[in-house]
């Protein structure tokens, strides 16, 4: 079963599209699950999805059933990113934060705040919630920068790996949060200091949620608001918004080709995975390749007026349906010696198997290094590349059996040269046992003359 929830999020017709189609809409519901949807030409297509939120959807029922189980998941330190995804004007602002982050009518409170809130309440209920730290953090990539909301001075952050955090953003700001109000205070101030208009309509923000679970676990919870997905030359732009949105256009094609990459491999191929291909797809690295529930909202609009947009958005979601993500507890052990040690659940047991089999063959500090030139070279993080690593392990089990077998030989020298020893030792035995019968025999014979 795939880890990554897609669902599908038909938004209320809005003024424009009602009074040039009326309440006319491309979309006719099936049930929960499926529904019909029919392009400009008329041409019907039966989709089916995780779930389908249709217009008038409660906001409560889409974090039920899209978010409470990884906010559940982040809190057992299980990471998790939910994405929404759509054209301009399909609904992903509205229904990660609802029409505002602060003073937000409840019914209307959006996956951010929910998400926020599920955190807490969950902590509260928890037996120890002293144990756990909140810790949010605030990115915008803008222009294949990514930059720090909470610190504009920070506005190229660059994006490393961690073998206990998977994907960090060095240097972030982390804000500690205690409460929920305190979070969404930050979230608000920061978005309407930072997002003005052009940035606004193209660049959205991803707010990623260092859950620190006890001591020795660590969950990331990533929210991420994506621009719209529409093609360039429907926005209209022109000048900088022109070259921002080929920007945002050419990194919603990377994520494309990730998904495609992930999703057509062929078992027992390598298939190489373009994540490097821009900073979103290295952001969801995590996310999309193995170490998260992943949950997507792909967000639609209902009117004939823009079917073809909600095709593409819905492709996308088809698409992304079939990436088999993994399950992955986040680990850190002996803080104080800076040694990090990762258990994993369910999954990446091949990585796994192999690491434990090149601990028992290699010296602990070449394991370490092989583990160091993996991640470096973005292996670990790419499924395919256990094809990579079985070779590694093959070289490293031929090099074995031929040091055995030296070992067998040296060993086999040293059983020739005891074998040889035990014999003289024995023939000396014998002849002392001889030497010690004859002296016996001499003294029977003197007591009895
Ligand atoms: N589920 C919904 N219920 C009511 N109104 C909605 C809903 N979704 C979106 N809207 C309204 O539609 C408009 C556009 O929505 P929104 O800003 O969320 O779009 P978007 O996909 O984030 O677009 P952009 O990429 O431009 O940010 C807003 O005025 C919003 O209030």
């Amino acid at each position: 079963m795939s880890n990554m929830k897609v669902c599908v999020l038909f938004r209320p017709l809005n003024s424009k599209e009602l009074s040039e189609f009326g309440d006319a809409v491309s979309v006719q519901g099936i049930n929960s699950e499926s529904f019909i949807i029919k392009d400009e030409k008329e041409h019907e297509f039966d989709l089916s999805f995780d779930r389908v939120f249709y217009q008038g959807s409660e906001q409560a029922d889409i974090y039920e059933f899209l978010a409470l189980p990884i906010v559940q998941g982040a809190l057992d330190a299980i990471n998790g990113t939910i994405i929404t995804y759509g054209q301009t004007g399909a609904g992903k602002t509205y229904s990660m934060e609802g029409p505002s982050i602060v003073d937000c009518e409840s019914r209307k409170k959006g996956l951010l705040q929910r998400v926020v809130d599920g955190l807490f309440e969950a902590i509260m209920k928890s037996e120890k919630p002293n144990k756990y730290t909140i810790k949010l953090s605030m990115v915008e990539i803008y222009m294949e920068k990514v930059r720090d909301l909470f610190d504009l001075s920070k506005d190229n952050i660059q994006i490393k790996e961690s073998k206990v955090h998977g994907i960090i953003l060095n240097g972030t700001t982390e804000v500690t949060i205690s409460n929920s109000a305190e979070a969404l205070q930050s979230l608000s101030v920061r978005e309407n200091e930072t997002m003005c208009f052009h940035m606004r309509r193209f660049i959205r923000f991803g707010s990623d949620m260092a859950v620190h679970v006890a001591e020795n676990k660590f969950g990331k919870l990533i929210l991420v608001d994506l621009a719209g997905s529409e093609k360039v030359e429907k926005t209209g732009a022109e000048g900088k918004i022109l070259e921002e949105a080929k920007t945002i256009n050419q990194s919603l094609t990377a994520l494309g080709k990730v998904i495609n990459a992930m999703t057509s491999s062929t078992p027992g191929k390598p298939t190489h995975i373009p994540y490097r291909d821009s900073k979103l797809t290295r952001i969801l690295q995590d996310a999309l390749g193995g170490y998260s529930q992943t949950a997507l909202l792909c967000c639609c609009s209902p009117s004939p007026s823009n079917s073809s947009e909600s095709l593409s958005t819905l492709r996308f979601g088809a698409r992304a349906k079939h990436i088999k993500a993994s399950v992955h507890v986040s680990c850190k052990e002996d803080l104080a010696n800076n040694k990090d040690v990762t258990v994993y659940t369910n999954v990446d047991e091949s990585r796994e198997r192999i690491l434990a089999k090149l601990r028992e063959r290699m010296t602990a500090e070449d394991v370490q290094l092989l583990e160091e030139l993996f991640v470096l070279e973005g292996i670990f993080f790419d499924p395919n590349s256990v094809e990579e690593m079985e070779a590694a392990y093959k070289d490293v089990t031929s090099r074995t059996i031929s040091s055995f077998r030296k070992a067998v030989e040296e060993l086999s020298t040293v059983v020739e040269k005891m074998k040889w020893e035990n014999a003289t030792l024995k023939a000396s035995l014998k002849a002392s046992e001889e030497f010690y019968q004859h002296q016996l025999e001499r003294r029977s014979l003197c007591l009895i003359l």
